[in-house]
C-alpha cells in the first residue's frame, strides 16, 4: 500500500459561532492538506478565521461541519478518551506562552509527561533533553516571571514537544516578541522541524514569518482559503489581491509610478513594454537579458531591481522597459518565458 504523505487533511470545514443576537461564519467550507515534514503557514488579517482553524485541528473548537484527519485519524469523530490520546500527537504553542507561573521551567516542561503518567525518572530525563534542545538547560530552576519573552517561548516549545508529537501547532507564537527574538524562535522551529522531522502548522498575520520559515502557505480571507502554494511561487506571483498585499508588506514589488509613466520609446515604429521579471535561486536574470537584447536587437532599460531571501533562497525582482517594434517585443517576452523566467507585463504603453 502506498504510504500517505499527508499529515493533515481538512475537508469542507465550517465553523459558525452562534451568539444570542448573531451568527458569525468564522470558517466557510475550508479544504486544506498539510504534508508530513513540512512547515505550513496560514496567513490572514485579523478576524479572517486563522485561530478558529488552528483550534479546530486539536478540537479546542468543535467544527460545525466537515472533517479533519490528523495522521490518518478522523479527529472530529473521537470520544473524549480517544481525543486525549490523539492530542498527545499534537503539540501547541501560543502567542502568550500559557506557562504555569507557580511552576519552574523544569516543572512546566515535565507537566504534560505527568499528565500522560510517564514514570518520574523517565519524565525527568526527557525534560532535561528537551531543555537542552531549546537551549535552556541552565534555566531549569527559574520561574516564568524571571524569563525573557523569547525564553518563555522556548519553554513553551519544549513543553509542546514533551510527548513526542507528530504535529506542532503554532498560534501566533512570535507575535509578542521583538524582531530579533522572533528570528531566533523561528530558527529554533526550523531546527526542530529538521532534526525531529516534525510537521509544523503555524498561523500568523506577519508575512515575514512565512518568508523566514514556511515551505508552503495558505492565504485565508473572510473565512475562506483564497490561495495555497509554495512560498516562493506565492512571493513571485501572488494570485489574489490579498496575497499581493501581504507579499508587498515584506518585499517591494512595486515599481515607482513615476518610472512607469516615463517612457523612452520614440516614434511610430517603436513601442515600449514595462515588465517585471521575478527570479528565484542563484540564476540572476542578467545573462538571459543581455542575450535577449542581442538576439532581438531591442533596448532594455533597467527601472528598478532588488534581491531578497525567501527561507534561504535568493529571490529577486527586476523591472525593465523594453523598447522595439511591437512584434519583436512580443517575441522577446516569449523568449524570456521560454528561459524559465516569471514575467509580468506592467503596462502596454
Ligand atoms: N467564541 C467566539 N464567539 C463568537 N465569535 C467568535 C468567537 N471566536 C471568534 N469569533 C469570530 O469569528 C471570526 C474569526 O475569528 P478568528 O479569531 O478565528 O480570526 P483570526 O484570523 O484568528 O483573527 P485574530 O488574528 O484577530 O485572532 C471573527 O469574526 C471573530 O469575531
Amino acid at each position: 500500500m502506498r504510504e500517505d504523505t499527508k499529515l493533515i487533511e481538512i475537508k469542507g470545514l465550517s465553523k459558525v459561532y452562534a451568539t444570542p443576537n448573531q451568527r458569525v461564519i468564522a470558517l466557510d467550507k475550508v479544504n486544506l492538506s498539510v504534508e508530513k515534514g513540512e512547515i505550513f503557514g496560514i496567513i490572514g488579517l485579523s478576524g479572517a478565521g486563522k485561530s478558529t482553524l488552528i483550534r479546530c485541528i486539536n478540537m479546542l473548537e468543535t467544527p460545525t461541519e466537515g472533517s479533519i484527519i490528523v495522521d490518518g485519524q478522523e479527529i472530529t469523530s473521537l470520544n473524549k478518551r480517544e481525543l486525549r490520546i490523539a492530542r498527545q500527537k499534537i503539540g501547541m504553542i501560543f502567542q502568550h506562552f500559557n506557562l504555569l507561573s507557580s511552576r519552574t521551567v523544569f516543572d512546566n516542561v515535565m507537566f504534560p509527561l505527568e499528565i500522560a503518567r510517564v514514570p518520574r525518572q523517565e519524565a525527568a530525563k526527557r525534560t532535561r533533553e528537551l531543555l537542552e534542545l531549546v537551549g535552556l538547560a541552565d534555566r531549569a530552576d527559574a520561574f516564568p516571571s524571571q524569563l525573557s519573552g523569547g525564553q518563555k517561548q522556548r519553554v513553551g516549545i519544549a513543553r509542546a514537544l514533551a510527548n513526542g508529537p507528530k504535529l506542532l501547532l503554532s498560534d501566533e507564537a512570535t507575535s509578542a516578541l521583538d524582531p530579533q527574538t522572533t528570528r531566533s524562535i523561528l530558527q529554533l522551529l526550523r531546527d526542530i522541524n529538521r532534526q525531529l522531522n516534525l510537521t509544523i502548522l503555524l498561523i500568523t498575520h506577519d508575512m515575514n514569518v512565512i518568508k523566514e520559515v514556511c515551505d508552503r502557505v495558505a492565504v485565508i480571507d473572510n473565512s475562506q482559503i483564497v490561495e495555497v502554494g509554495d512560498v516562493l511561487s506565492v512571493f513571485s506571483s501572488p494570485g489574489t489581491p490579498t496575497s499581493r498585499s501581504f507579499v508587498n508588506t515584506v518585499i517591494s514589488r512595486e515599481v515607482p509610478a513615476e518610472l512607469l509613466h516615463r517612457s523612452w520609446a520614440q516614434g511610430e515604429q517603436t513601442h515600449s513594454k514595462f515588465i517585471r521579471i521575478s527570479f528565484i535561486g542563484a540564476s540572476a536574470g542578467e545573462p538571459v537579458i543581455s542575450s535577449m537584447v542581442r538576439k532581438y536587437g531591442i533596448e532594455a532599460n533597467i527601472l528598478y531591481g532588488n534581491v531578497d531571501r525567501v527561507k534561504d533562497i535568493p529571490f529577486g525582482n527586476l523591472a525593465l522597459e523594453l523598447i522595439g517594434p511591437p512584434g519583436v517585443l512580443q517575441e522577446s517576452l516569449d523568449y524570456l518565458r521560454s528561459r524559465g523566467l516569471e514575467i509580468e507585463v506592467l503596462n502596454n504603453a
